[in-house]
């Protein structure tokens, strides 16, 4: 647990949208969030039941089935050595900027996007027409690295299908939103692991732990035999499982909830992901071993330079393991702060009801204080703020005009999208500062589709 602004991230999520298309609704479960991760950091998501916690962990591990589309935005897995084995496995869709950019010229690459239909507000997120798009292109303010970004690999004819894998200079990427099925399997273990809040998902009853830790040995290390036992036994040791020489031969029903929950942390890290999700992993366990569970994950973390993403509807657990914080609300990000900051000074008045509500928080304080009332599901693109009606600080405007994410303090990286904010402005201007950018945001999103 340090925090680590000075290094890259190892995952970018950006304007992700992630809508389910039920009989009887449409549910926008993840609407337009954007955040990163960190190398060797863990970023804590936090928020009520039905706030899209878990939509978002799926959306990333590329597990999101029908009804369930991901209909914008991207996100982006820069380990590199996850982009170089998957570039082995899919070189039709794999692109290099680099050599985009020796053997072609951006300016006819883009007019020849134009011919193709491709507008200028497209390219330029809404804001010139053509005159003023060729002009950048020509400035090289669009480069080749934007338009591969953009997703125009096919209409540029570089790939015959969307690709996936893009490499530069810089490092590179694989955009998990456009990652084909086989693809997807192949980066999840290996690069991206996920731990659930029931350990049961993960372990199958009719064989043994340790074989099932020898499997993804052998998947994902080539071990084999003795080998892979041995890791396997290394493995249990290093999430503190006493005596792993003897319970490798056991059911997962001979184990405790708590040992399970360690055992499917011991089979993720066989795998040596370099991003770990843990969506509620110590939420059925008790308050004793929940905290050695954590310990561990520290621990593990600290050892391997393990991103973490970690989420909880308990802001005591945050507190206890993350750096940065992001509180999510009916869909959306609603703030976003280093955890020391987000704690002492919280901004929108959302994080400032789950703080109030955590126990022991309010010295002397019989009753906990919960914010009244439930996260609404989300079904439309928001007009107005989905807080409000349960907000103690809500005015007029909250009912008619979208909050965005605003910086709200001289701390890096603390943002809340709330109509108080940014403080120093009066209340009038801060109100129409959102309904701009607000009126921005929903021309990007009609030219996504
Ligand atoms: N397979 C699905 N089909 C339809 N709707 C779904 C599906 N999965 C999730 N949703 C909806 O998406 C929204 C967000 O759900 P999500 O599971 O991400 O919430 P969460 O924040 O993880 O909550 P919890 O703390 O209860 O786990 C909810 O309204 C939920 O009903
Ligand atoms: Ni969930």
């Amino acid at each position: 647990m340090s925090i680590q602004l000075n290094r890259e991230p190892v995952l970018a999520v950006e304007h992700l949208q992630t809508t389910f298309f039920t009989d009887k609704e449409t549910i926008r479960a993840v609407d337009d969030i954007s955040y990163t991760i960190r190398e060797g950091e863990t970023v804590g998501i936090v928020g009520e039941s039905g706030s899209g916690k878990s939509v978002t962990a799926r959306s990333i591990m590329g597990l999101v089935d029908s009804p369930g589309r991901i209909m914008g935005g991207s996100i982006r897995f820069s380990d590199p050595e996850t982009v170089e084995r998957l570039a082995g496995r899919f070189p039709k869709r794999t692109v290099d900027v680099d050599d985009l950019r020796q053997n072609h010229d951006v300016v006819t690459l883009v007019e020849r996007l134009f011919d193709d239909g491709v507008t200028p507000e497209e390219l330029t997120d809404g804001e010139y027409d053509v005159h003023d798009a060729k002009l950048l292109v020509r400035e090289g303010d669009v480069d080749m690295r934007r338009l591969v970004e953009r997703g125009y690999t096919t209409r540029l004819g570089v790939t015959d299908e969307e690709a996936f894998v893009v490499r530069d200079g810089t490092g590179g990427y694989v955009e998990v939103t456009n990652a084909s099925k086989p693809a997807l399997r192949a980066l999840r273990g290996k690069g991206i692991a996920m731990i659930f809040q029931d350990p049961l998902t993960s372990l199958n009853p009719v064989y043994t732990v340790g074989n099932q830790i020898k499997e993804a040995v052998r998947l994902h290390q080539g071990k084999t035999g003795q080998a892979a036992t041995d890791e396997a036994i290394r493995l249990l040791e290093a999430v503190s499982i006493p005596d792993a020489r003897r319970r490798i031969d056991e059911y997962p029903h001979q184990f405790s909830g708590g040992m399970r929950q360690r055992a499917v942390i011991a089979m993720a890290l066989a795998c040596k992901p370099k991003l770990l999700i843990c969506d509620e992993p110590t939420t059925a366990l008790d308050v004793t071993i929940q905290a050695q569970i954590l310990e561990l994950l520290d621990d593990i973390q600290a050892e391997r330079d393990l991103a973490i993403m970690f989420i909880t509807h308990d802001m005591g657990v945050i507190a206890e393991v993350a750096d940065r914080v992001n509180v999510m609300y009916s869909g959306e990000l609603v703030e976003s702060a280093p955890v020391e900051e987000l704690f002492a000074s919280p901004k929108h008045p959302y994080t400032r009801g789950l703080l109030e509500s955590i126990p022991g928080r309010n010295v002397g304080e019989e009753r906990l204080r919960t914010i009244e009332g439930d996260v609404p599901t989300p079904n439309e693109q928001p007009t107005y703020c989905r807080f409000a009606p349960r907000c103690p600080e809500a005015f007029d405007a909250c009912d008619v005009v979208h909050p965005v994410n605003v910086d709200v303090s001289d701390e890096r990286e603390h943002t809340a999208a709330c109509l108080l904010y940014p403080e120093e402005l009066t209340r009038e201007d801060a109100v129409a500062y959102h309904r701009a950018q607000g009126d921005g945001a929903q021309t990007e999103v009609t030219h996504d589709e």
